[in-house]
């Protein structure tokens, strides 16, 4: 079996509502999305021969889901109160709501599946948030 690994950063910030410490506040995360898809065999003729896919298509595709959580405020959807939000809004901040509690552990699951949906065979998906700290998910 062949394994490709690439990956993207992204910097923003999240908090984690319900947390008892820190976290709980708002702070930001450089945040390191590390993509490996496998295949059991590489192509055999054309442009990619000898490849599982281009490494070029991958960093692309890995690249443009990173950029669209980069500098952005991700937050738990029903967390914050509506005025919030709005006054946020107003400012012109970007927000991201999610449908999870952004730890690394639920992104590394809906980065997964959102790889997976556009085709890739994927082994697994980490994602750091700090360089020490890192989140796996894979099945
Ligand atoms: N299993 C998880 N635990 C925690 C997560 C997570 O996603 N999964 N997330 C957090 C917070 O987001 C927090 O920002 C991380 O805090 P911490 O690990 O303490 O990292 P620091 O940036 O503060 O790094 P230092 O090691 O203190 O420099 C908490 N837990
Ligand atoms: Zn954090």
């Amino acid at each position: 079996m062949y394994q490709l690994n690439t990956h993207a950063s992204f910097d923003s910030a999240h908090f984690l509502a319900g947390y008892e410490g820190k976290c709980r506040n708002l702070h930001g995360h450089r945040w390191k999305l590390s993509v490996t898809i496998q295949k059991e065999k590489v192509e055999e003729q054309g442009q990619t021969r000898g490849m599982v896919v281009d490494f070029g298509e991958l960093k692309d595709k890995v690249k443009e889901i990173a950029d669209e959580f980069d500098h952005a405020l991700i937050m738990e959807k029903d967390t914050l109160k509506a005025k919030t939000i709005e006054a946020l809004r107003e400012e012109e901040f970007r927000i991201i709501e999610v449908k999870f509690r952004p730890t690394a552990e639920n992104f590394a699951r809906y980065f997964y599946d959102r790889i997976k949906q556009d085709g890739y065979d994927v082994s697994f998906v980490e994602v750091y948030e700090t360089p020490n700290n890192c989140a796996i998910y894979g099945e």
